[in-house]
């Protein structure tokens, strides 16, 4: 494509050289050049892409796009925009033909839910013999095969690799693209220049407070998926921030569709019936009411379907459908997943790692905890003071709801896990809840599955479908339902358990 019109749409000044120049691709990263490439230059928060300009040069590059006066071969051609990453996105949607305007595409945002939100909607449209393509935390696929992308690491990807996802669904005949779209995503440009048909919001509780600072901060990043929506905006009206979100979208172009159980929604869940292993409650839409069974527990899974529901009504699919697809959805990894069962106990992994999903997973296995809710958990927050909030906050959810809690490490990353541990049991200790702190992951589970006694359920918190723990700059490997697998084989022959 020629450089003038690649950035035919962008704000921009001519620094130096051609626009009448070809571009054979787009790379924000200087390794990833090739030759013909043009280099977006982003400022990070690690380091200044403007520092490797002389590197993508050398490897290529024939253009570049920065946001700072920078000095540069004479012999390529240098524009400078007032924000780069505002411009990948737009470069990068051009690039590949504005991809998201030929797919049905469906973004979901909010603190807890969206993965499994995606899986009840892709399975309600596979219902309906659609094709569908997931871009999310665990990956991005076409159908269930995985789609080979240059990055599937965030959940949402960089613009540039997010649009050649959708170029890739739409040349692979993909109707549908069902995509969780994380509040960094929003607030660092990745779903600029995307057009969604419906936005989704779930609902917002403290996180990431670390990259938005305040609460007002968090929620705005969020409502930025609801500036990219054309069709629909379907919205939880019992999250506090769910309705000021309603607020905020009622007069857009796009159709306000509420869904709640306690709020007068549009989409709503009554006649609710809880059950260990799975739920069931009758949903009411504009279109008539159906009785829905889901295959997971609890009250948070009512909500995403619920969602998913809402989703279905607006793509034109029938009830019948929607409560199908929902009844296939028969597990979802590291979500209230059972790893263990036998008469006396049962190990439970689950992904919550923030304090409102600890206290939702806790609170649903409660009414159906004979013995005691033991709970094996780590903490991963932003270092120091910017983390201790929530450090300080899942620790009281962990005394407020669990019997006892084992504190261990999450991912800690570079930071230091004894001085985490410390932090959160600290925290379990002043809200009154009895603890014990075992750095080592793996002997924490042992632990917890050592004191177990007749009738105690355990909950594994925080790592759910992921395979790896990181410490220090090290991945390693950490596949939490084979070390339950493991040690409770190891148990079966020599187990005796100790009270604590
Ligand atoms: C905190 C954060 O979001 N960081 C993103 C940010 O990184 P950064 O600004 O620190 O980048 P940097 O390392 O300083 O580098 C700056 C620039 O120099 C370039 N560079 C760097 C080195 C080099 O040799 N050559 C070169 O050109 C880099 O490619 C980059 O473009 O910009 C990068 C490129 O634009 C992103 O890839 C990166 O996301 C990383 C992968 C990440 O892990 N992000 C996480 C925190 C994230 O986005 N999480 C959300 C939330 C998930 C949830 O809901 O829980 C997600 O969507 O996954
Ligand atoms: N509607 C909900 N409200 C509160 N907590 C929820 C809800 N849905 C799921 N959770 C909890 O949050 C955890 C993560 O769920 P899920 O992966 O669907 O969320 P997510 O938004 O994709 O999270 P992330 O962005 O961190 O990947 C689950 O394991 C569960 O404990």
């Amino acid at each position: 494509m020629l450089l003038a019109d690649l950035v035919k749409e962008l704000d921009y000044n001519a620094l130096q050289g051609d626009l009448h120049i070809e571009i054979s691709d787009i790379a924000f990263d200087s390794r990833e050049v090739t030759k013909g490439s043009l280099f977006v230059a982003i400022s990070g928060f690690t380091v200044d892409g403007h520092r490797y300009i002389d590197k993508a040069i050398e490897l290529g590059a024939s253009a570049v796009l920065v946001e700072k006066d920078v000095t540069a071969d004479p012999s390529v051609t240098v524009l400078k925009t007032s924000d780069t990453r505002q411009a990948l996105a737009q470069v990068s949607a051009r690039f590949y033909g504005n991809p998201s305007e030929k797919l049905n595409l469906i973004g979901i945002t909010g603190t807890n839910g969206k993965t499994s939100t995606t899986y009840f909607i892709k399975s309600i449209l596979e219902h309906a013999q659609h094709s569908v393509g997931v871009i999310g935390t665990i990956g991005a696929m076409i159908g269930n095969e995985p789609l080979q992308t240059k990055s599937t690491t965030p959940t949402t990807p960089e613009s540039l690799h997010l649009q050649h996802m959708f170029a890739d669904m739409v040349a692979s005949g993909v109707q549908d693209c069902v995509m969780e779209v994380s509040s960094h995503a929003l607030s660092l440009h990745r779903a600029d220049a995307t057009r969604f048909r419906i936005g989704v919001f779930t609902n917002l509780t403290p996180d990431h407070l670390e990259l938005h600072k305040t609460m007002e901060e968090y929620f705005e990043a969020k409502a930025m998926l609801f500036d990219l929506t054309s069709d629909y905006n379907i919205i939880n009206a019992d999250n506090d921030f769910g309705r000021k979100l309603i607020d905020k979208v009622r007069d857009k172009e796009a159709k306000l569709l509420t869904y709640g159980i306690e709020e007068d929604a549009d989409i709503r869940a009554s006649d609710i019936r809880y059950e260990a292993d799975y739920t069931t409650y009758v949903a009411h839409t504009p279109e008539g009411s159906i009785e829905v069974k889901v295959n997971l527990p609890g009250l948070i899974y009512v909500y995403n379907s619920l969602a998913a529901i809402a989703c279905a009504y607006c793509s034109g699919i029938s009830l019948e459908l929607a409560a199908a697809g929902i009844r296939a959805v028969e597990r979802i990894k590291g979500r209230l997943e059972v790893a263990y069962q036998d008469k006396d106990l049962k190990i439970v992994i689950d992904f919550a790692h923030t304090e409102d999903s600890l206290e939702k997973a806790l609170t649903t296995l409660r009414p159906f905890t004979k013995g005691r809710l033991l709970l094996v958990f780590g903490v991963y927050a932003a270092p120091g003071a910017l983390g201790s909030g929530k450090r300080e906050a899942m620790g009281k959810i962990a005394a407020e709801y669990a019997d006892f809690s084992i504190v261990t490490s999450d991912n800690p990353k570079d930071q230091d896990p004894d001085a985490i541990v410390e932090e959160v049991c600290a925290a379990v200790e002043a809200g009154g809840g009895r603890y014990r702190g075992i750095v080592d992951r793996r002997e924490a589970i042992e632990f917890a599955i050592n004191m177990s006694e007749k009738d105690d359920v355990i909950l594994i918190a925080g790592k759910g479908h992921e395979t790896t723990q990181v410490i220090g700059k090290k991945e390693i490997p950490f596949n939490e339902s084979e070390i339950v697998a493991e040690i409770m084989a190891g148990r079966n022959t020599n187990f005796t358990s100790k009270k604590v």
